[in-house]
């Protein structure tokens, strides 16, 4: 099982420091929720630690390897994945070419479009297990654009557990997602618990609590707290600054 280190990341955008000195340690396994108000840069970090922006400051590491100058792809190859922005969705294809699209971009052969891809019996193999993972295998012949949101959002899951990540980024994966969907995606995630090590931005609150091993609190680009659910959950300056900010709202 393999873990992020992250020390001293920030981010500007002009004038506005968008994330400010933020250190974090992912433990392997762990499930680890980053929390915090609208605007606080949660969005922002995981972009840096995904590689999609480049960091103005501070290192990543993926178990023992520095990944802070390595681009997204290369990322990706050294298992950490980022879902839901990895790999945009092609609606005209189906579910299972777009998920087989991501096995053979894991596999690092070069970039052949469709015809080859649909006939590789291996590969799709490969990726109608993603799908099921997901949740999506019934729907594996279905254009991407025929699907639901929430389909849609497991289908985003399907696409970043085929790149067998190591750790997979989690970003607001129950955005848009209601009631008994919201449910079975928790339901859905859990099982993934111990497998590989999950970062999570949700504001879902029943989310995070029943998912996370623990939980970092950014406001204002700044960490503020980190651990246990239940400590964060109480812990006055989090609830000052945020939590105490929902039940107002
Ligand atoms: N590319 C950009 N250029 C300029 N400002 C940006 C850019 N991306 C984000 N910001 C600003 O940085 C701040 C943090 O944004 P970010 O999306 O990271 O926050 P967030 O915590 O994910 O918010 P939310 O919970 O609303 O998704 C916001 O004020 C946003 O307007």
């Amino acid at each position: 099982m393999t873990g992020l280190d992250v020390k001293n990341l920030s981010k500007s955008f002009g004038a506005l420091k968008v994330t400010d000195d933020v250190s974090l340690r992912v433990e392997p396994g762990e499930v680890h929720a980053i929390i915090g108000p609208n605007g606080a840069g949660k969005t922002t970090l995981i972009s840096q630690l995904s590689g999609q922006l480049a960091s103005d400051a501070g290192s990543v590491s993926i178990g023992d390897r520095d990944i802070t100058h390595l681009s997204m792809p290369e990322r990706v190859k050294l298992g950490l994945a980022r879902s839901f922005q990895i790999t945009s969705i092609l609606p005209g294809f189906t579910a299972l070419e777009n998920v087989a699209l991501a096995v053979q971009a894991r596999r690092g052969s070069s970039f052949r479009f469709f015809g080859n891809v649909a006939g590789e019996a291996e590969l799709n193999e490969a990726a109608m297990s993603a799908l099921a993972e997901a949740g999506l295998d019934d729907r594996a012949e279905v254009l991407a654009k025929s699907l639901s949101h929430g389909e849609h959002r497991r289908l985003e899951l399907a696409i970043a557990l085929a790149t067998d990540p190591k750790v997979l980024l989690l970003d607001e994966p129950l955005a848009g997602v209601g009631g008994e969907d919201a449910e079975a995606f928790v339901s859905r995630l859990q099982t993934f618990k111990g497998r590989f090590t999950m970062v999570l931005i949700e504001h879902d609150m029943d989310a995070v609590f029943a998912l996370a091993d623990r939980v970092s609190v950014l406001v204002y680009g700044k960490l503020i707290a980190t651990g246990k659910p239940e400590d964060v959950r109480s812990d006055p300056a989090v609830r000052a600054a945020y939590l105490g900010e929902e039940e107002v709202a």
